[in-house]
Order: C-alpha cells, then sequence, then structure tokens
C-alpha cells in the first residue's frame, strides 16, 4: 500500500513540481481486477480505486490488513464512502447487495466485513472511487443517488465558476462519524471551483477530478493564499489538500469532482475565506 506522510506548508515552499506531485498527486486508480489504496497521514484518510473487470473483487485484495490498518478488517474501526465513476456495478456489504450507477454513492458503516465489488459489464466496468476515514461507531450503511443529494447552486456565469455542489454524505443528509462526501459539477463553459478559495484548519480535504475529457486538464491550485502553486491534474486523478492548502481548480474546459473531507468537526460553512485580492 502506498503511503503518504504529512508535509508541512514551510517545507512545501521549496517543493519542486515532481515533489510536489510525489507528495499530493494519486494517479492510476483504477487498474483491472485489483485495489489501488493509498494511506494519508492526512487526517488518515485512504483512498481507494477498484475496478472490477472479469471477477469479483473484496475490499481487502492484495491489502494486509494487520500490518496497514491494525486490524482483522479494513472497516472494523473506519467507515467508507465511494462513488462509481465508471459504468454499472454493484457492492455487497455483508451480504446486502446494492446497484451502484454512474455518480451513484453508498455509505459504507464501521463494521462491516465483507465488502465486494463487481461491475454489470466487463468492457463497461465500474469504477469505484473510495475514501475511508477512521470511526468510532457503527451507523446505516446506506446508497445515496443524485436525487437524495442536497443542492447547493454556486457561481455565475461571468465568473466562469457556475456550478451545483451535491451533497451527498453532508450532516444534513446522512449521518457519519467524520466523513463528508459530495459531487460539484460545472456547468458547460464554466472552469472555475472553490474560487474564491478557503482553507478550514480543522479539516482536509481530498479531490478527485472526472468528466475531464483526454486532451483536457485542470490546474489544480494548493499552498498558503500567500503561497500557491498548481498541480496538473487529469481526468480520474485525486489530489491530497492538508489542512493549511487551499484547494481549487481551473479547468481547460468544464469538469466534475468529488470533494471529501475528515477531520475534527463536519460544519460544512466552517472555512476560512481568503479574498481573491489577497491570494499571492
Ligand atoms: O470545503 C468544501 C469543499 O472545498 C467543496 O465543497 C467546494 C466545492 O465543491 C466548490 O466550491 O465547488
Ligand atoms: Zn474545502
Amino acid at each position: 500500500m502506498n503511503i503518504r506522510y504529512s508535509v508541512n506548508q514551510r517545507d512545501f515552499k521549496r517543493y519542486t513540481t515532481d515533489e510536489v506531485r510525489d507528495e499530493f498527486l494519486i494517479q492510476n486508480l483504477y487498474v483491472a481486477d485489483t485495489v489501488v489504496a493509498v494511506y494519508s497521514h492526512v487526517d488518515r484518510m485512504v483512498v481507494f480505486g477498484i475496478m472490477p473487470v472479469s471477477e469479483a473483487v473484496p475490499l481487502d485484495k492484495g491489502i494486509e490488513c494487520m500490518k496497514s490498518f491494525g486490524t482483522d478488517y479494513i472497516l472494523e474501526r473506519r467507515e467508507l464512502g465511494l462513488f462509481n465513476l465508471g459504468g454499472a456495478g454493484t457492492v455487497e456489504v455483508d451480504g446486502q447487495t446494492f446497484d451502484v450507477g454512474f455518480q451513484d454513492c453508498v455509505y459504507i458503516s464501521k463494521g462491516s466485513r465483507n465488502v465486494v465489488f463487481k461491475s454489470k459489464a466487463g468492457d463497461k466496468p465500474a469504477k469505484f472511487y473510495c475514501i475511508s476515514a477512521p470511526a468510532h461507531k457503527v451507523l446505516k450503511t446506506t446508497f445515496l443517488s443524485m436525487a437524495d443529494a442536497k443542492k447547493v447552486p454556486m457561481g455565475d456565469d461571468k465568473s466562469a465558476n457556475k456550478r451545483v455542489i451535491n451533497q451527498f454524505i453532508h450532516p444534513d443528509v446522512l449521518e457519519t462519524c467524520q466523513l463528508c462526501m459530495g459531487l460539484t459539477q460545472l456547468e458547460p463553459g464554466n472552469v472555475w471551483n472553490t474560487m474564491p478559495a478557503h482553507t478550514h484548519e480543522r479539516r482536509s480535504e481530498i479531490y478527485t477530478y472526472f468528466n475531464v475529457p483526454e486532451d483536457q486538464a485542470v490546474f489544480h491550485m494548493m499552498g498558503e493564499g500567500q503561497e500557491t502553486r498548481h498541480i496538473l491534474v487529469h481526468n480520474e486523478d485525486a489530489v491530497i489538500s492538508p489542512s493549511w492548502s487551499i484547494h481549487a481548480g481551473c479547468g481547460t474546459t468544464a469538469y466534475t469532482f468529488i470533494w471529501a473531507m475528515g477531520g475534527e468537526n463536519q460544519v460544512f460553512p466552517d472555512m476560512d475565506h481568503i479574498a481573491i485580492k489577497d491570494l499571492r
């Protein structure tokens, strides 16, 4: 399992492009019949990419659970949220099966022992993007579609940032231990997300960008507001944002992304906004 240790904001100022990418960028999450896992020490969030093609893939495939998590099974002391970014699939959680289409979400409670992923058709495989965070109590494993999400329209055409923040795993929709997750969709012709930018000292966040055409990219902004850097992301890449870092992006075209947060609180508007004129 790939492990990312924490980076502080002072050392980060001196990072080269490659160092920034090695620490924060997550690529190649979807490999046939494989569980790709990246363990971040930023709020101990774990990113899993799972693309079943010709077989059913259990969450712990290829993972030494005791060595990586110190538990008998992965979700013994963790919760997990997932979105399907590919073709139709299913996830089976301790015998309960959920049909999971494109952009559907499932929250899986702490204490779930057997989690198994499948695609309906190997030539149109499902791509399960999963984020797991430490959890302290058992809650309800729940399927959420776009219709269940709370919609928060933001931005306008004039600022090229008209978008809808779809809050799926959010206190107003579903109780979780610490995980919050949702899907932000940009309107055609709009390219900016999360601008004016913010940090949230009490939480950290991971983004994954998708619906990015093959020949296009997103310039993801990170760093402190007074010392920004960019990191180029392409379709289905993910990027880790420690609490001290802004997390905003500008695409060469419209795109969609999943945001996921873990940490001290779940108060969505708990953000320290930085005025655009103050960014450096
Ligand atoms: O802390 C909240 C997260 O950064 C995202 O929800 C922001 C976002 O989706 C957007 O503005 O487009
Ligand atoms: Zn944020």
